[in-house]
């Protein structure tokens, strides 16, 4: 039986329109969502009209998987969790008529590229006059659209670091027609192929909501209430797509402005203070008695919080009482450092009673994480990992996924290139030329055997083969994905020589799992390059609500700390919170991007529950403390590293071999006491 307190009681019960819950962290907002959530279906509203919004699809899938765990199954059933795009996703394809996107194809990072590229290389848009990387130019259009600003706007943040002078508005003259010639391309190509990009997802529900009144009707019959978790991340896109359902539904949210860690993603923590101006009818509720950690952890996350120059309002104070102090770990490298995370964990597995599960390992980027994998591999602790790059965006994978969409999706050029290409012998140039011939018919008449009649040779007997292994069995999205890769195993072997066996190949039962969820071609696509992911050390993690593993492994989790939103573990190491690292180098631009970093601390310190480790490394210390460079006349921004003024009292300072504390000598030198060491006799 869930245990609520009278605030999270008042917030669960709550009778008004709209409600904001604004709390700190482990105060039990996700929890009060799963009670919300519970309470509404027994009130007697259908599980089918509430939709959850999260920022991942585990965290949607855990939150619906607790409110089925209170409710009888059956009532809970419908109950839908998703991301902000997994749920525009699934509306466009619920409602293919109402938002006319019917049959297009999702597109990730690396296309989006591909398409950009093309457009720079179109001779019309003059390219050659702005030199700016199409990456660049790509992120600067995604960051208008999220944060629906003008392009003027978005170049001067994105290029010019917002700065405003006469000579900096020339040069934005000079680039603006430019850029937005090659906009318009990038544009025009994915109409023209039916793609879609992340970005378009919310904008084409958000726009035909915002504009058309019988689209709200409709979505009024479907929807009664939206709840939404980690409101702080939300950007003035996603409240462009939620602004509608203000008058069609009921919205719930829940956030906390001391954990936004998007502003890259153009998030901006303040939006949650003028929640109530914006939303009419609204009502802000607080929760501050903190469930999760002991006071310790929730003392030293206090003070970092304090030594911003923001004023949060924020002191966390504990329930469960007093407990271990911090632990600041001084390593000399990383292998020093992952030895002892390793030996604790085994420790505590052995001797305390701990499970792996009880351990979370939190780290600015996967990338440092390697040596810890390697030392956990060697010593055989079950890990998964975390955030990273998504399943379904790897090389192998995405070769295979390119025969489903140019199936599902005929004019999909980016995949018709990548599947002529994965055939040994046809190149770049081949390939635009067979696929010059297969745009030029009805796509209809596009089968097996007219792409081998217009291929010669043994490469048009595969192209063919693997056409038609996925056409035969375009109702079967499981059959589909084993009969191709029976086809193209040998030629993946080949493609992949060095780490086929021991990475690769067992991505493709994977894949096949995934795809046993999906009832059409479309839906395998665009929800699978959604949100997955794989661990790594051999073993498998499939993040999403259409995965249920029946069987739950123990093991520790390694994770980003952007992707630990909402975790919580017993033990959490936090590794290298060094210099240069917190914050990192790369943000000390501004003191925004400081003040961002320190909140990706505090959702660090904040996930543990009774034994926090932090841990750093002794040379990027002493590098620090050398550096004289760092005192200039922008002192604030450059002198900045979190802990250096961390108070004695709130932690211990550990090293590997034990102590921190230099071994006990006595006090004064004494004399040299040498002697021969032998007789002379
Ligand atoms: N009333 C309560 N009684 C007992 N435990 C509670 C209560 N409320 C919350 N908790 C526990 O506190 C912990 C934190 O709760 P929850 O994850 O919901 O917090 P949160 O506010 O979403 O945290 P964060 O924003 O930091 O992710 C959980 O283990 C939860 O079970």
């Amino acid at each position: 039986m869930e245990q609520y307190n009278k605030e999270q009681k008042e917030a669960i019960n709550f009778k008004g329109k709209h409600l904001l819950l604004l709390a700190g962290a482990g105060t039990g907002k996700t929890k009060t969502i799963v009670g919300r959530a519970a309470h509404l279906i027994e009130s007697g509203v259908l599980a089918e009209k509430i939709q959850i919004l999260t920022f991942t699809k585990r965290s949607a899938s855990e939150i619906v998987e607790r409110v089925k765990a209170v409710i009888p199954e059956k009532n809970a059933q419908a109950l839908n969790g998703s991301t902000f795009h997994s749920w525009c996703n699934q509306l466009i394809t619920n409602f293919p008529n109402l938002f006319g996107a019917a049959n297009f194809t999702l597109i990730d990072a690396d296309d989006q590229l591909s398409l950009m590229k093309m457009a720079c290389g179109n001779k019309n848009t003059g390219y050659g006059k702005v030199r700016i990387k199409p990456q660049k130019i790509l992120d600067l259009f995604s960051f208008a659209r999220n944060t629906r600003i003008n392009l003027t706007a978005a170049i001067r943040m994105q290029l010019f670091k917002g700065k405003v002078d006469s000579e900096t508005d020339e040069e934005i003259e000079e680039v603006r027609p430019v850029l937005e010639l090659l906009i318009r391309e990038y544009q025009k190509l994915k109409i023209e192929q039916k793609y879609l990009d992340y970005d378009d997802l919310l904008l084409v529900v958000g726009n035909r909501l915002n504009k058309d009144e019988e689209a709200r009707k409709i979505l009024s019959k479907a929807y009664e209430h939206i709840l939404v978790d980690e409101m702080q991340d939300t950007n003035p896109l996603q409240w462009f797509l939620l602004a509608p359902f203000e008058n069609i539904a009921k919205l719930f949210c829940v956030g906390d402005d001391a954990q936004s860690i998007y502003s890259f993603r153009g998030a901006d923590f303040k939006n949650v203070h003028s929640f109530k101006e914006r939303v009419v009818n609204s009502e802000i509720k607080k929760l501050d008695k903190n469930y999760r950690s002991t006071q310790e952890i929730l003392d030293l996350s206090n003070w970092l919080l304090e030594k911003s120059p923001i004023i949060y309002n924020k002191k966390l104070s504990s329930h469960r009482g007093a407990g271990k102090k911090p632990v600041i770990l001084n390593a000399t490298n990383q292998f020093e450092e992952a030895n002892y995370i390793a030996e604790k964990i085994l420790k505590d597995f052995r001797d305390g009673g701990k499970r792996f599960s009880d351990f979370l390992i939190l780290s600015r980027s996967q990338y440092y994480t390697k040596p810890l994998q390697a030392v956990f591999l060697q010593k055989k602790i079950p890990y998964e990992t975390y955030g990273g790059r998504k399943f379904l965006e790897a090389a192998h994978i995405k070769d295979v996924v390119a025969i489903f969409r140019v199936i599902n999706n005929p004019l999909d050029q980016i995949a018709w290139m990548r599947y002529l290409t994965f055939v040994h012998g046809i190149g770049e140039v081949r390939a635009s030329n067979y696929l010059h011939k297969i745009l030029s018919i009805d796509p209809e008449d596009i089968t097996g055997d007219f792409l081998s009649s217009i291929i010669p040779g043994p490469e048009g007997e595969k192209i063919k083969s693997y056409y038609d292994a996925v056409s035969s069995n375009k109702h079967n999205v499981k059959q589909a994905v084993s009969k191709l890769y029976e086809e193209m195993e040998f030629d993946l072997a080949l493609k992949y020589p060095k780490d086929w066996i021991e990475k690769r190949k067992g991505d493709f039962p994977v894949l096949e799992m995934l795809a046993a969820h999906y009832s059409t071609l479309g839906e395998f696509i665009t929800e699978g390059i959604l949100d997955n992911s794989t661990g790594l050390g051999g073993t498998h993690m499939l993040e999403g609500s259409k995965i249920k593993t029946t069987e739950k492994r123990d093991h520790v989790i390694i994770s980003t700390v952007h992707s630990a939103k909402g975790l919580e573990a017993d033990v959490c190491f936090v590794l290298n919170v060094s210099p240069k690292t917190y914050p990192s180098s790369y943000s000390l631009g501004s003191n925004e991007e400081i003040e961002e970093e320190r909140r990706v601390l505090y959702v660090a310190l904040t996930r543990a529950k009774n034994e926090l480790i932090i841990t750093r490394t002794t040379d990027s210390l002493n590098a620090y403390h050398s550096d004289t460079d760092r005192v200039d006349e922008n002192m604030d921004i450059n002198s900045a590293y979190f802990l250096e003024e961390l108070p004695e009292n709130l932690v211990v300072q550990e090293t590997p071999q034990g102590g921190y504390r230099k071994p006990r000598d006595t006090e004064k030198p004494n004399n040299i006491d040498l002697d021969f060491g032998f007789d002379f006799s």
